[in-house]
C-alpha cells in the first residue's frame, strides 16, 4: 500500500551567508493510511517546520514529500486537497460566528459550496461533537470545543491525512480524552495522521510509531513499544512525608532524588524493574517516618522521551501529563 504520506531526505534553511541556520537535514519517514504517528522532539527541534512544508505553506531547499502521491510544491493544489490540518490555538476562528458559520466561511475558501457543503457541515459537526452547540457564538465555547471546531474545519474536505499540531494543548482530562476520541475513530476509518504533542499521554493513548527529531534531523524512529522500551525506569514511586529526613543510603532501589523544603520531603525512587521486594523496600526506608502520600507515575515515556531528545525526565521541557 501507498504511504499516506512520503517524506523523503528534506532540508531546509533559513537565513543566507553567515547567519544561515539549517532547520531540517535529511529528514525521512513515512506515514500508512490508518496510522497515526507522534512527530516528537523538544523546543526548536523543527516539527513546526516540517508541518509547514507538508501543509504546503513552506516550501523545502532539499528532498521531496507526497501527500497521497501528489508532490507538496509541483502539486500543491492536489496535496492540499488530500489534506486536513488542525493547528489549533486562538487564532483563526471567528468568535462573533456560531460554530455552522465559521464552517460554512471556511468551506467557501476550500471552494467547497451549495448544498453539498450544508451536508459536510452537518457531518463535521456530529464526527467533532458539536451539533448541539452549532448555533452559539463561538465566542461562548470553551478551549475544548473551540480545538474541536478547528478539527472540524480541517474535516471538511474529507481528508485522507490528518496533520494535528498540539491537539489537546489547554484542554480539560475530559475534554482532551474526547478529542482523541474522535482522532482514534478517524484512523479506523483510514485517515493517516501525524501528530505533534508536547503531551506524551497523546502520544501513548493515539500513536503506533514515533519519529523523534533532533536539531533537525530524525534522531529515532519505533514502534510506540520499542521507544517505551529505551527507558531504564519503569516508574517512579513518590514519598511525600513530613519531619525528620529518611536515610535512603544503601538502597538498592536505583536514582533516589530527595526534595526537602522546611519540614517536608519528597522522595523519588525510580524503579529498574518491578518486583515484589519493591514493597518491602519501601516499608524498610520510610516505616516510622510521616508519610503523607505515596503515589506511582508511569514514567516510562517521559524517560525514553529525555533520554533521546536530550536532558533527564525531570527537566525535559516538553512534559505534561496534565491532559
Ligand atoms: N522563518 C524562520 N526564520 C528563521 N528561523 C526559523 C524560522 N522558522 C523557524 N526557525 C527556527 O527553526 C528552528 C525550528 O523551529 P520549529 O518551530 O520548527 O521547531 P519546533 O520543533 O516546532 O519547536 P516548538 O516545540 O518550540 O514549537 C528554531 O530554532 C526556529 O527558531
Amino acid at each position: 500500500m501507498r504511504p499516506a504520506i512520503e517524506v523523503a531526505a528534506i532540508g531546509r534553511s533559513f537565513g543566507r551567508g553567515g547567519t544561515e541556520v539549517t532547520v531540517l537535514r535529511d529528514v525521512t519517514f513515512t506515514v500508512a493510511p490508518g496510522e497515526i504517528v507522534a512527530l516528537l522532539g523538544g523546543n526548536g527541534a523543527g516539527k513546526t517546520t516540517l508541518l509547514r512544508i507538508l501543509s504546503t505553506v513552506l516550501t523545502p531547499d532539499r528532498g521531496t514529500a507526497r501527500i497521497q502521491g501528489f508532490d507538496v510544491v509541483s502539486q500543491a493544489r492536489q496535496a492540499r486537497g488530500a489534506l486536513g490540518v488542525s493547528f489549533g490555538g486562538d487564532r483563526g476562528l471567528y468568535g462573533r460566528l456560531n460554530a455552522r458559520d465559521n464552517l460554512r466561511y471556511f468551506g467557501t475558501l476550500r471552494e467547497l459550496g451549495g448544498r453539498g457543503l450544508t451536508t459536510r457541515i452537518a457531518e463535521v459537526l456530529e464526527q467533532v461533537h458539536l451539533t448541539e452547540v452549532a448555533d452559539r457564538r463561538v465566542e461562548t465555547y470553551s478551549k475544548g470545543m473551540r480545538q474541536r471546531l478547528h478539527l472540524a474545519i480541517g474535516l471538511l474536505g474529507r481528508p485522507s491525512v490528518l496533520m494535528l499540531d498540539e491537539p489537546t494543548v489547554g484542554l480539560d482530562p475530559y475534554e482532551a480524552q474526547s478529542l482523541r476520541d474522535t482522532v482514534l475513530a478517524l484512523r479506523d476509518e483510514g485517515v493517516a495522521v501525524l501528530l505533534t504533542s508536547h503531551y506524551l499521554l497523546d502520544v501513548e493513548r493515539l500513536a503506533q510509531r514515533v519519529v523523534l527529531l533532533r536539531e533537525g534531523t530524525v534522531q529515532h524512529e519505533s514502534e510506540l513499544g520499542e521507544f517505551i522500551s529505551l527507558a531504564d525506569h519503569v516508574a517512579t514511586i513518590l514519598v511525600r512525608g513530613e519531619g525528620p529526613l529518611p536515610d535512603l543510603s544503601a538502597s538498592p532501589l536505583v536514582d533516589i532524588r530527595v526534595r526537602h523544603e522546611v519540614d517536608n520531603w519528597e522522595a523519588a525512587l525510580r524503579l529498574r524493574e518491578w518486583d515484589a521486594d519493591v514493597f518491602t523496600e519501601i516499608g524498610r526506608l520510610f516505616g516510622g517516618l510521616t508519610v503523607r502520600e505515596v503515589r506511582v507515575e508511569d514514567m516510562r515515556l517521559e524517560e525514553a522521551f529525555a533520554r533521546l531528545a536530550g536532558g533527564t525526565a525531570a527537566e525535559a521541557p516538553v512534559i505534561g501529563r496534565s491532559a
